[in-house]
Protein backbone atom coordinates (compact mmCIF):
# COMPACT_ATOMS: atom_id res chain seq x y z
CA UNK A 1 0.00 0.00 0.00
CA UNK A 2 2.39 2.47 -1.29
CA UNK A 3 1.65 6.41 -1.27
CA UNK A 4 2.71 7.96 -3.88
CA UNK A 5 3.25 11.68 -3.10
CA UNK A 6 3.71 13.98 -0.67
CA UNK A 7 0.24 15.40 -0.68
CA UNK A 8 -2.26 14.85 2.10
CA UNK A 9 -3.18 11.19 2.95
CA UNK A 10 -6.88 10.38 4.39
CA UNK A 11 -8.74 7.60 5.42
CA UNK A 12 -12.30 7.45 5.12
CA UNK A 13 -14.10 4.88 6.47
CA UNK A 14 -18.05 3.84 7.32
CA UNK A 15 -20.62 2.20 4.77
CA UNK A 16 -23.21 -0.11 5.35
CA UNK A 17 -26.02 1.61 3.43
CA UNK A 18 -25.77 4.65 1.31
CA UNK A 19 -26.64 7.06 3.77
CA UNK A 20 -22.85 6.64 5.12
CA UNK A 21 -21.21 5.89 1.75
CA UNK A 22 -22.40 8.92 -0.71
CA UNK A 23 -21.36 11.54 1.85
CA UNK A 24 -18.15 9.73 2.46
CA UNK A 25 -17.54 9.86 -0.86
CA UNK A 26 -18.59 13.83 -1.88
CA UNK A 27 -16.22 14.58 1.52
CA UNK A 28 -13.17 12.76 -0.81
CA UNK A 29 -14.21 14.34 -3.76
CA UNK A 30 -14.25 17.68 -2.02
CA UNK A 31 -10.85 16.80 -0.30
CA UNK A 32 -9.84 16.07 -3.98
CA UNK A 33 -10.45 19.87 -5.33
CA UNK A 34 -9.20 21.51 -2.60
CA UNK A 35 -5.96 19.15 -2.42
CA UNK A 36 -5.40 17.53 -6.00
CA UNK A 37 -2.40 15.89 -4.16
CA UNK A 38 -3.87 13.98 -1.36
CA UNK A 39 -4.36 10.45 -1.34
CA UNK A 40 -7.65 9.14 -0.11
CA UNK A 41 -7.90 5.49 1.05
CA UNK A 42 -11.34 3.94 2.06
CA UNK A 43 -11.84 1.32 4.79
CA UNK A 44 -15.73 -0.20 4.54
CA UNK A 45 -16.77 -3.67 5.59
CA UNK A 46 -16.69 -6.69 3.48
CA UNK A 47 -19.36 -7.50 1.35
CA UNK A 48 -21.35 -4.17 2.13
CA UNK A 49 -22.25 -2.02 -0.54
CA UNK A 50 -19.30 0.23 -0.29
CA UNK A 51 -16.92 -2.50 -1.85
CA UNK A 52 -18.99 -1.79 -4.90
CA UNK A 53 -20.31 1.95 -4.85
CA UNK A 54 -17.11 3.76 -3.98
CA UNK A 55 -14.82 1.85 -6.62
CA UNK A 56 -17.67 3.34 -9.01
CA UNK A 57 -16.96 6.47 -7.46
CA UNK A 58 -13.02 6.05 -8.40
CA UNK A 59 -11.66 5.10 -5.07
CA UNK A 60 -9.55 2.61 -3.74
CA UNK A 61 -11.24 0.97 -0.66
CA UNK A 62 -10.20 -1.97 1.60
CA UNK A 63 -12.75 -4.27 3.64
CA UNK A 64 -12.35 -5.19 7.38
CA UNK A 65 -14.23 -8.62 7.99
CA UNK A 66 -16.39 -6.50 10.78
CA UNK A 67 -20.05 -7.48 11.40
CA UNK A 68 -22.63 -5.49 13.10
CA UNK A 69 -23.52 -6.49 16.48
CA UNK A 70 -27.10 -8.50 17.14
CA UNK A 71 -28.64 -6.41 19.74
CA UNK A 72 -31.47 -8.39 20.03
CA UNK A 73 -29.89 -11.85 20.96
CA UNK A 74 -26.72 -10.99 22.91
CA UNK A 75 -25.28 -14.46 23.21
CA UNK A 76 -24.92 -14.54 19.31
CA UNK A 77 -22.35 -12.44 19.11
CA UNK A 78 -19.15 -14.13 19.84
CA UNK A 79 -18.61 -14.30 16.05
CA UNK A 80 -18.83 -10.69 15.72
CA UNK A 81 -16.44 -10.31 18.76
CA UNK A 82 -13.44 -12.23 16.78
CA UNK A 83 -14.51 -10.67 13.64
CA UNK A 84 -14.19 -7.20 15.84
CA UNK A 85 -10.68 -8.04 16.41
CA UNK A 86 -10.01 -9.54 13.19
CA UNK A 87 -11.01 -6.23 12.12
CA UNK A 88 -8.53 -3.82 14.64
CA UNK A 89 -6.01 -6.06 13.52
CA UNK A 90 -6.08 -5.31 10.10
CA UNK A 91 -7.27 -1.51 10.24
CA UNK A 92 -3.95 -1.02 12.72
CA UNK A 93 -2.20 -2.60 9.50
CA UNK A 94 -3.81 -0.53 7.31
CA UNK A 95 -3.21 2.65 9.67
CA UNK A 96 0.73 1.72 9.81
CA UNK A 97 1.19 1.09 6.26
CA UNK A 98 -1.07 4.18 4.48
CA UNK A 99 0.23 6.59 7.21
CA UNK A 100 -2.88 8.64 6.65
CA UNK A 101 -2.18 11.69 8.37
CA UNK A 102 -6.20 12.55 9.30
CA UNK A 103 -9.05 9.60 9.41
CA UNK A 104 -12.62 10.57 8.70
CA UNK A 105 -15.49 8.71 10.26
CA UNK A 106 -19.29 8.43 8.44
CA UNK A 107 -20.86 6.35 10.49
CA UNK A 108 -21.65 2.30 10.33
CA UNK A 109 -19.68 -0.23 11.98
CA UNK A 110 -16.27 -0.30 9.47
CA UNK A 111 -15.47 3.15 11.17
CA UNK A 112 -15.71 1.53 14.74
CA UNK A 113 -12.40 -0.46 14.59
CA UNK A 114 -10.50 2.34 11.90
CA UNK A 115 -11.65 5.02 14.01
CA UNK A 116 -10.37 3.39 17.46
CA UNK A 117 -7.19 2.58 15.90
CA UNK A 118 -5.81 5.22 13.93
CA UNK A 119 -6.87 7.24 17.14
CA UNK A 120 -4.77 5.22 19.19
CA UNK A 121 -1.86 5.46 16.90
CA UNK A 122 -1.90 9.32 17.50
CA UNK A 123 -4.04 10.06 13.97
CA UNK A 124 -6.56 13.11 14.45
CA UNK A 125 -9.79 11.93 13.74
CA UNK A 126 -13.33 14.01 12.37
CA UNK A 127 -16.68 12.18 12.73
CA UNK A 128 -19.71 13.18 9.98
CA UNK A 129 -23.04 12.15 12.22
CA UNK A 130 -25.85 12.42 9.33
CA UNK A 131 -29.13 12.19 11.19
CA UNK A 132 -30.40 14.14 13.93
CA UNK A 133 -29.86 11.10 16.37
CA UNK A 134 -26.78 9.93 16.20
CA UNK A 135 -25.62 6.22 15.61
CA UNK A 136 -24.23 3.82 18.01
CA UNK A 137 -20.50 3.86 16.13
CA UNK A 138 -20.13 7.98 16.25
CA UNK A 139 -21.25 7.69 19.95
CA UNK A 140 -18.65 5.22 20.89
CA UNK A 141 -15.94 7.38 18.74
CA UNK A 142 -17.13 10.67 19.66
CA UNK A 143 -14.87 11.15 22.65
CA UNK A 144 -11.92 10.62 21.17
CA UNK A 145 -13.14 12.45 17.94
CA UNK A 146 -11.39 16.26 17.63
CA UNK A 147 -14.65 17.37 15.51
CA UNK A 148 -17.52 16.34 14.67
CA UNK A 149 -19.22 17.79 11.85
CA UNK A 150 -23.57 17.42 12.22
CA UNK A 151 -26.93 18.42 10.31
CA UNK A 152 -29.05 18.69 12.97
CA UNK A 153 -29.03 21.33 15.90
CA UNK A 154 -29.47 19.72 19.53
CA UNK A 155 -26.36 16.95 18.74
CA UNK A 156 -25.04 18.30 22.29
CA UNK A 157 -27.00 15.30 23.42
CA UNK A 158 -25.32 12.82 22.29
CA UNK A 159 -21.73 14.54 21.41
CA UNK A 160 -19.47 17.15 23.39
CA UNK A 161 -20.86 20.51 22.74
CA UNK A 162 -17.34 21.81 21.53
CA UNK A 163 -16.55 19.56 18.99
CA UNK A 164 -20.10 19.70 17.48
CA UNK A 165 -19.55 21.98 13.66
CA UNK A 166 -23.02 22.42 12.14
CA UNK A 167 -22.67 21.84 8.71
CA UNK A 168 -25.27 19.66 6.88
CA UNK A 169 -25.07 16.83 5.00
CA UNK A 170 -22.29 16.28 1.82
CA UNK A 171 -24.11 15.56 -1.04
CA UNK A 172 -22.60 14.22 -4.16
CA UNK A 173 -21.25 17.18 -6.46
CA UNK A 174 -22.46 15.38 -9.50
CA UNK A 175 -26.05 15.84 -8.46
CA UNK A 176 -25.48 19.58 -8.39
CA UNK A 177 -22.97 20.57 -10.67
CA UNK A 178 -23.85 20.27 -14.62
CA UNK A 179 -27.18 18.98 -13.97
CA UNK A 180 -29.19 17.48 -16.59
CA UNK A 181 -31.79 19.47 -18.23
CA UNK A 182 -35.33 17.47 -18.01
CA UNK A 183 -36.13 16.77 -21.30
CA UNK A 184 -32.63 14.88 -22.07
CA UNK A 185 -33.22 13.10 -18.21
CA UNK A 186 -36.54 11.88 -18.72
CA UNK A 187 -35.90 10.32 -22.49
CA UNK A 188 -32.39 8.87 -20.91
CA UNK A 189 -35.61 6.24 -19.19
CA UNK A 190 -37.18 6.19 -22.22
CA UNK A 191 -40.28 8.38 -21.44
CA UNK A 192 -41.86 11.31 -22.94
CA UNK A 193 -40.76 14.22 -21.63
CA UNK A 194 -44.38 16.01 -22.39
CA UNK A 195 -46.08 13.55 -19.80
CA UNK A 196 -45.23 13.81 -16.00
CA UNK A 197 -43.27 11.85 -14.15
CA UNK A 198 -42.65 10.63 -10.51
CA UNK A 199 -39.53 8.96 -9.12
CA UNK A 200 -40.62 6.89 -6.71
CA UNK A 201 -37.25 5.91 -3.82
CA UNK A 202 -37.22 3.35 -1.10
CA UNK A 203 -33.48 4.83 0.05
CA UNK A 204 -30.49 2.59 -0.95
CA UNK A 205 -31.34 -0.59 -0.13
CA UNK A 206 -35.37 -0.03 -1.09
CA UNK A 207 -38.64 -0.21 1.33
CA UNK A 208 -40.60 -3.09 1.42
CA UNK A 209 -43.65 -1.03 2.19
CA UNK A 210 -43.34 1.68 -0.20
CA UNK A 211 -42.67 -1.48 -2.84
CA UNK A 212 -45.80 -3.62 -1.53
CA UNK A 213 -47.80 -0.33 -2.11
CA UNK A 214 -46.81 0.15 -5.62
CA UNK A 215 -47.52 -3.43 -6.37
CA UNK A 216 -50.97 -2.96 -5.44
CA UNK A 217 -51.75 0.02 -7.52
CA UNK A 218 -50.52 -1.68 -10.77
CA UNK A 219 -53.74 -1.24 -12.30
CA UNK A 220 -53.94 1.78 -11.06
CA UNK A 221 -50.58 3.01 -12.29
CA UNK A 222 -51.54 1.26 -15.93
CA UNK A 223 -54.97 3.37 -15.61
CA UNK A 224 -52.99 6.95 -15.59
CA UNK A 225 -50.77 6.44 -18.63
CA UNK A 226 -50.49 10.27 -18.16
CA UNK A 227 -47.87 9.79 -15.73
CA UNK A 228 -44.84 7.91 -15.89
CA UNK A 229 -43.13 6.26 -12.84
CA UNK A 230 -39.77 5.74 -12.50
CA UNK A 231 -39.69 3.06 -9.08
CA UNK A 232 -36.59 1.63 -7.41
CA UNK A 233 -37.06 -1.19 -5.66
CA UNK A 234 -33.92 -1.85 -3.86
CA UNK A 235 -31.79 -4.92 -4.90
CA UNK A 236 -33.32 -7.08 -1.95
CA UNK A 237 -36.92 -6.61 -3.64
CA UNK A 238 -36.41 -6.87 -7.14
CA UNK A 239 -36.76 -10.39 -7.95
CA UNK A 240 -39.98 -10.66 -5.87
CA UNK A 241 -41.58 -7.32 -8.18
CA UNK A 242 -40.85 -8.85 -10.88
CA UNK A 243 -42.61 -11.78 -10.34
CA UNK A 244 -45.64 -9.78 -9.08
CA UNK A 245 -45.96 -7.98 -11.97
CA UNK A 246 -45.83 -10.83 -14.06
CA UNK A 247 -48.23 -12.35 -12.36
CA UNK A 248 -50.89 -9.33 -12.63
CA UNK A 249 -49.49 -8.72 -16.45
CA UNK A 250 -49.53 -12.30 -17.26
CA UNK A 251 -45.97 -11.24 -18.71
CA UNK A 252 -42.77 -11.63 -18.28
CA UNK A 253 -40.66 -8.08 -17.18
CA UNK A 254 -38.16 -7.43 -19.25
CA UNK A 255 -36.77 -4.67 -16.54
CA UNK A 256 -36.48 -2.06 -16.38
CA UNK A 257 -39.05 -1.87 -19.12
CA UNK A 258 -42.38 -3.26 -18.32
CA UNK A 259 -44.09 -4.27 -22.13
CA UNK A 260 -47.97 -4.46 -20.52
CA UNK A 261 -47.64 -1.00 -18.85
CA UNK A 262 -45.63 1.01 -20.74
CA UNK A 263 -45.27 3.81 -18.27
CA UNK A 264 -43.23 1.94 -15.65
CA UNK A 265 -39.88 1.95 -15.46
CA UNK A 266 -38.65 -0.44 -12.52
CA UNK A 267 -34.70 -0.75 -11.44
CA UNK A 268 -33.70 -2.23 -8.53
CA UNK A 269 -30.96 0.88 -7.86
CA UNK A 270 -30.06 4.16 -10.05
CA UNK A 271 -26.52 4.62 -10.66
CA UNK A 272 -27.22 7.81 -12.54
CA UNK A 273 -29.47 9.98 -9.49
CA UNK A 274 -28.93 12.90 -11.31
CA UNK A 275 -30.93 12.13 -14.00
CA UNK A 276 -33.42 10.74 -12.20
CA UNK A 277 -33.93 13.82 -10.06
CA UNK A 278 -33.77 16.07 -13.71
CA UNK A 279 -36.63 13.68 -14.94
CA UNK A 280 -38.45 13.79 -11.48
CA UNK A 281 -41.51 16.05 -11.06
CA UNK A 282 -42.57 14.29 -8.07
CA UNK A 283 -40.36 11.96 -5.95
CA UNK A 284 -41.66 10.15 -2.92
CA UNK A 285 -38.95 8.55 -0.35
CA UNK A 286 -38.64 7.38 2.47
CA UNK A 287 -37.02 10.14 4.59
CA UNK A 288 -33.26 8.74 5.10
CA UNK A 289 -30.88 12.33 6.09
CA UNK A 290 -29.20 12.16 2.98
CA UNK A 291 -31.94 11.56 0.47
CA UNK A 292 -33.19 14.46 2.44
CA UNK A 293 -30.59 17.32 1.93
CA UNK A 294 -30.76 16.50 -2.03
CA UNK A 295 -34.36 16.86 -1.83
CA UNK A 296 -33.23 20.21 -0.03
CA UNK A 297 -30.33 20.83 -2.35
CA UNK A 298 -32.44 20.23 -5.89
CA UNK A 299 -35.64 21.83 -4.57
CA UNK A 300 -37.67 19.08 -5.40
CA UNK A 301 -41.38 18.23 -3.99
CA UNK A 302 -41.64 15.31 -2.77
CA UNK A 303 -44.11 12.93 -0.18
CA UNK A 304 -42.30 11.14 2.73
CA UNK A 305 -42.96 8.34 3.85
CA UNK A 306 -40.58 8.11 6.94
CA UNK A 307 -39.43 4.18 7.90
CA UNK A 308 -40.68 3.39 11.13
CA UNK A 309 -37.62 0.33 11.63
CA UNK A 310 -34.97 2.46 12.50
CA UNK A 311 -33.31 3.55 15.51
CA UNK A 312 -35.31 6.36 17.60
CA UNK A 313 -37.77 6.53 14.82
CA UNK A 314 -35.29 9.11 13.12
CA UNK A 315 -36.70 9.54 9.86
CA UNK A 316 -40.00 10.37 10.98
CA UNK A 317 -38.00 13.32 13.04
CA UNK A 318 -36.42 13.96 9.97
CA UNK A 319 -40.06 14.20 7.83
CA UNK A 320 -41.23 16.72 9.94
CA UNK A 321 -38.46 18.90 9.95
CA UNK A 322 -39.63 19.27 6.31
CA UNK A 323 -43.81 19.04 6.72
CA UNK A 324 -43.66 21.34 9.72
CA UNK A 325 -42.18 23.91 7.35
CA UNK A 326 -45.09 23.11 4.77
CA UNK A 327 -41.87 21.88 2.50
CA UNK A 328 -43.02 18.03 1.94
CA UNK A 329 -46.04 15.95 2.54
CA UNK A 330 -46.06 13.18 4.86
CA UNK A 331 -47.37 9.81 4.15
CA UNK A 332 -47.16 7.59 7.58
CA UNK A 333 -46.15 3.96 7.04
CA UNK A 334 -49.09 2.58 7.85
CA UNK A 335 -51.60 4.85 5.91
CA UNK A 336 -48.95 3.79 2.83
CA UNK A 337 -51.72 1.57 1.06
CA UNK A 338 -54.54 3.90 1.68
CA UNK A 339 -53.19 7.31 0.36
CA UNK A 340 -49.70 7.01 -0.76
CA UNK A 341 -50.58 6.83 -4.75
CA UNK A 342 -53.88 8.81 -4.93
CA UNK A 343 -51.89 11.63 -2.49
CA UNK A 344 -49.35 11.60 -5.54
CA UNK A 345 -51.45 11.28 -8.37
CA UNK A 346 -53.29 14.44 -6.75
CA UNK A 347 -50.29 16.42 -6.30
CA UNK A 348 -48.10 15.52 -9.61
CA UNK A 349 -51.19 17.24 -11.75
CA UNK A 350 -51.09 20.43 -9.32
CA UNK A 351 -48.65 22.77 -10.55
CA UNK A 352 -49.15 25.34 -8.07
CA UNK A 353 -48.58 23.26 -5.06
CA UNK A 354 -45.93 21.34 -6.77
CA UNK A 355 -44.39 24.66 -7.09
CA UNK A 356 -45.07 25.57 -3.51
CA UNK A 357 -43.41 22.49 -2.30
CA UNK A 358 -40.06 23.56 -4.50
CA UNK A 359 -39.96 27.12 -3.30
CA UNK A 360 -40.26 25.96 0.58
CA UNK A 361 -37.88 23.08 0.30
CA UNK A 362 -35.14 25.33 -1.53
CA UNK A 363 -35.08 27.51 1.98
CA UNK A 364 -34.06 24.50 3.81
CA UNK A 365 -31.09 23.25 1.96
CA UNK A 366 -27.25 23.75 3.23
CA UNK A 367 -25.04 23.78 0.29
CA UNK A 368 -21.29 23.56 0.19
CA UNK A 369 -21.27 20.82 2.75
CA UNK A 370 -18.80 18.72 1.77
CA UNK A 371 -15.87 21.46 1.49
CA UNK A 372 -16.86 22.62 4.86
CA UNK A 373 -16.15 19.77 5.90
CA UNK A 374 -12.97 19.06 3.57
CA UNK A 375 -11.70 22.36 4.63
CA UNK A 376 -11.74 20.69 8.27
CA UNK A 377 -10.38 17.62 7.89
CA UNK A 378 -7.18 19.30 5.87
CA UNK A 379 -7.02 21.84 8.79
CA UNK A 380 -6.18 18.45 11.30
CA UNK A 381 -3.89 17.95 9.21
CA UNK A 382 -1.94 21.12 9.34
CA UNK A 383 -2.29 20.95 13.92
CA UNK A 384 0.47 21.40 15.39
C1 LIG B 1 -33.12 1.88 6.70
C2 LIG B 1 -32.01 2.75 7.17
O1 LIG B 1 -31.25 2.39 8.04
N1 LIG B 1 -31.92 3.96 6.62
C3 LIG B 1 -30.91 4.93 7.00
C4 LIG B 1 -29.90 5.05 5.88
O2 LIG B 1 -30.67 5.37 4.74
P1 LIG B 1 -30.18 5.25 3.24
O3 LIG B 1 -28.99 4.37 3.11
O4 LIG B 1 -31.37 4.98 2.42
O5 LIG B 1 -29.63 6.70 3.03
P2 LIG B 1 -30.13 8.11 2.63
O6 LIG B 1 -31.57 8.20 2.43
O7 LIG B 1 -29.50 9.04 3.60
O8 LIG B 1 -29.36 8.29 1.24
C5 LIG B 1 -29.60 7.42 0.18
C6 LIG B 1 -28.55 7.72 -0.84
O9 LIG B 1 -28.60 6.72 -1.82
C7 LIG B 1 -28.68 7.32 -3.11
N2 LIG B 1 -29.42 6.40 -3.98
C8 LIG B 1 -30.61 5.89 -3.60
C9 LIG B 1 -31.28 5.03 -4.42
C10 LIG B 1 -30.71 4.69 -5.67
O10 LIG B 1 -31.25 3.92 -6.46
N3 LIG B 1 -29.54 5.24 -6.01
C11 LIG B 1 -28.85 6.08 -5.20
O11 LIG B 1 -27.76 6.54 -5.55
C12 LIG B 1 -29.40 8.63 -2.88
O12 LIG B 1 -29.18 9.54 -3.93
C13 LIG B 1 -28.81 9.06 -1.54
O13 LIG B 1 -27.56 9.69 -1.74
O14 LIG B 1 -28.94 6.09 6.19
C14 LIG B 1 -29.50 7.38 6.43
C15 LIG B 1 -28.34 8.32 6.75
O15 LIG B 1 -27.55 7.84 7.79
C16 LIG B 1 -30.53 7.31 7.58
O16 LIG B 1 -31.14 8.57 7.76
C17 LIG B 1 -31.57 6.28 7.23
O17 LIG B 1 -32.54 6.17 8.27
Amino acid sequence: METKNNGPRVIISGGGTGGHIFPAVSIANAVKELRPDAEILFVGAEGRMEMQRVPDAGYRIIGLPVAGFDRKHIWKNFAVIVKLLRSQWKARRIVKEFRPQVAVGVGGYASGPTLKVAGMMGVPTLIQEQNSYAGVTNKLLAQKACKICVAYGGMEKFFPADKIIMTGNPVRQNLLANKPEREEAVASFGFNPEKKTILILGGSLGARTINQTLIAALDTIKAHSDVQFIWQTGKIYIQQIKDAITTATGEAVRNPRIPAIPNLYVTDFIKDMASAYAAADLVISRAGAGSISEFCLLNKPVILVPSPNVAEDHQTKNALALVDKKAAIYVKDVDAMKHLVSTALATVADDDKLKTLSENIATLALPDSATIIAKEVLKLIDKP
